[in-house]
């Protein structure tokens, strides 16, 4: 029978005096209780079996039964409802030792209303603490079974418990396991989690494990973080610990794969066409067919070409990097390919070329477009041959070098027009791996903000949040001539800029605000075009390199090299 919480109160009058009945009844009905009476066993029996009692009044003498007998019979499936007993003097003793079995408390006869009430009301209130004790443990149990973390208790001893069904599903015990010591127990897994609460024990202090693979024998990659606390008394004594196992491979498994897909060695990217570029790296990392790398300048192609050569089996083996642009004729012939000394006037001492230190690993050629029609003819000999000279000595030495080069140019242009060797040109590309402007692949650019700002945070000390939402608006309707190394010299700019933990369009470079697209993109087909672009550029920024070099999306030292190249010179310094 279900109750409601604010129905008066029941109780049960056992007595074989009806004038007793009565007047409890009476007494009590007055104060507001629902009473019922019983003029013997067999009827208060059936009574009590029948309804749900707060209080039971009985008299200790009951014909020829007794009211221990009523308690005892109570108490079969009944631990909480209180039983006072009414007693005549010369049954004082019996009354006592109901007491000692589990009655409540007893009262004299004749019974005075005063001391009737009193005990009616000191006993209902112990039913209700009970009652609450008990509600509260069916909760505590209940939400115990329903969290989807492990919990697991063990006493002073180290012996478990108790452990819900969550920590037996990630754990593996059974009921047979509940008051085992926990170090004798044969786990299934590094055993991890016992060392941790046994050392909690020891010495009384929480503990917490992050993120560690159990190496559960039935559930491999199984990745758990645990936390154990000492259970304490007022007085500060450990009498036990609990332990919260939570299951955390999903999570893991969700982060590894995102991991995945927004980064590849140093690249971060979540758009499919640079998904893309990452299969066909991890592809063409396991072949040593050379690879021409195509895109505009800052899209990065020396970031790819670290990719590939990591990504494959040359990747304990060095990754030299040759800027082909930023060295002068003579300098990247004697660079690429070393010198004897005394070969050329400054050749003081022998020098190792780098095709030579990348033996057995891989070489990058950057800006490839720019090299020399003599170096061209060098190349190509290195490609068919798989040997180089030193400058100054004409024994040919075996290299085993992975060719990655890139450019942002025209090739095919370039050898229409005879600047570049064609021979060479299908040498080189092989393979080739276009990579797409950051215009193509907006959805690049929240990941890359991020990742920039983290990273010049770190570098300038500071604590930048983020962007508000206009700032990314603004960056993402932004075409990004200078793609990827744009936005990096952005974000730098904003973080010298912003002292507040947001930044907002106040911090942002000026030529992105005015969505100012530079001097058309710079992928020159000829060197006239070249020059152009590279005038403009130098014209619009009054000859400020640093800003020229940021509008057309190049990198500074190899605009030096291309003002050198051109002989540009400033108009003012002209004069
Ligand atoms: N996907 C990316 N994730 C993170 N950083 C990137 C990414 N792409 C490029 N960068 C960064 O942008 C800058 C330019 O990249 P990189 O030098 O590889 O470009 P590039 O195409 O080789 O340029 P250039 O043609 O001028 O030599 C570098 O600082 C690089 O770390």
């Amino acid at each position: 029978m279900t109750r409601n919480a604010d129905s008066p109160a029941r109780i049960l009058v056992i007595d074989d005096e009806k004038c007793l009945r009565f007047s409890f009844e009476r007494f009590l009905a007055a104060e507001g209780y629902d009473v019922s009476t019983a003029a013997e066993f067999d009827e208060a029996v059936s009574l009590l079996r029948q309804g749900e009692y707060d209080l039971v009044f009985s008299d200790i003498v009951l014909g020829g039964r007794t009211g221990l007998e009523v308690l005892r019979s109570l108490r079969e499936y009944d631990q909480s409802t209180p039983v006072v007993m009414i007693t005549g003097f010369p049954n004082v003793d019996t009354a006592a030792e109901a007491v000692r079995l589990g009655a409540y408390d007893y009262i004299s006869k004749p019974v005075v209303k005063k001391d009737l009430l009193q005990v009616a009301r000191s006993a209902l209130k112990y039913k209700q603490a009970i009652d609450r004790e008990a509600n509260t443990r069916t909760n505590l149990a209940a939400i115990f079974e329903s969290v989807k973390d492990g919990l697991l208790s063990v006493d002073a001893s180290g012996c478990v418990t108790d452990f819900n069904q969550a920590a037996s599903r990630l754990c593996g015990w059974s009921k047979d396991d509940r008051g085992e010591k926990i170090d004798a127990l044969s786990m299934p897994c590094a055993g991890t989690c016992r060392d941790l609460l046994t050392r909690t024990l020891e010495e009384g202090k929480s503990m917490e494990l992050k993120r560690m693979e159990c190496e559960h024998l039935e559930r491999a990659g199984q990745v758990v973080s645990l936390s154990t606390s000492p259970l304490q008394n007022k007085e500060g004594d450990v009498f036990g610990a609990v332990m919260v196992v939570r299951d955390e491979t999903r999570l893991d498994d969700l982060e590894r794969s995102l991991n995945k897909r927004q980064s590849f060695h140093r690249m971060i990217a979540t758009s499919s066409k640079m998904q893309q570029v990452f299969g066909l790296i991890e592809t063409l990392a396991q072949v040593p067919s050379t690879v021409l790398i195509l895109g505009e300048s800052g899209t990065g192609k020396e970031l790819v070409a670290e990719a590939l050569h990591l990504s494959g089996p040359r990747k304990n083996r060095p990754l030299v990097k040759v800027n082909c642009a930023a060295l002068s004729d003579t300098l990247l012939e004697s660079e690429l390919f070393g010198h004897v000394k005394g070969s050329f006037t400054g050749a003081v001492k022998d020098h190792v070329g780098r095709f030579q230190k990348a033996d057995g690993g891989t070489i990058f050629l950057d800006e490839i477009g720019d090299i020399s029609p003599r170096m061209q003819l060098r190349l190509l000999r290195v490609l068919q041959e798989k040997e180089v000279e030193r400058i100054g000595d004409s024994t040919p030495v075996k290299v085993d070098v992975r060719i990655v080069a890139a450019t942002n140019q025209d090739l095919e242009e370039k050898v229409r027009s005879g600047e570049f060797r064609q021979d060479l040109y299908y040498r080189l590309k092989v393979i080739t791996l276009a990579l797409p402007p950051l215009r193509e692949r907006k959805e690049d650019i929240p990941p890359m903000v991020d990742h920039f700002i983290q990273r010049y945070n770190e570098v300038l000390g500071r604590n930048l949040q983020g962007v508000d939402q206009e700032v990314m608006r603004a960056m993402q309707a932004y075409d990004w001539p200078g793609n990827v190394r744009q936005l990096e010299h952005a974000i730098e700019h904003i973080l010298i800029h912003c002292t507040e933990p947001l930044a907002s369009l106040a911090h942002v470079p000026e030529e992105i605000l005015q969505g100012e697209q530079a001097v058309g993109k710079y992928c020159a087909d000829s060197e006239e075009q070249e020059q152009q672009q590279i005038l403009a550029a130098l014209d619009k920024t009054d000859w400020n390199k640093a800003k020229a070099a940021r509008l057309l999306g190049i990198d500074r030292k190899t605009l030096y090299r291309k003002i050198e190249k051109f002989g540009l010179v400033e108009p003012f310094a002209q004069v």
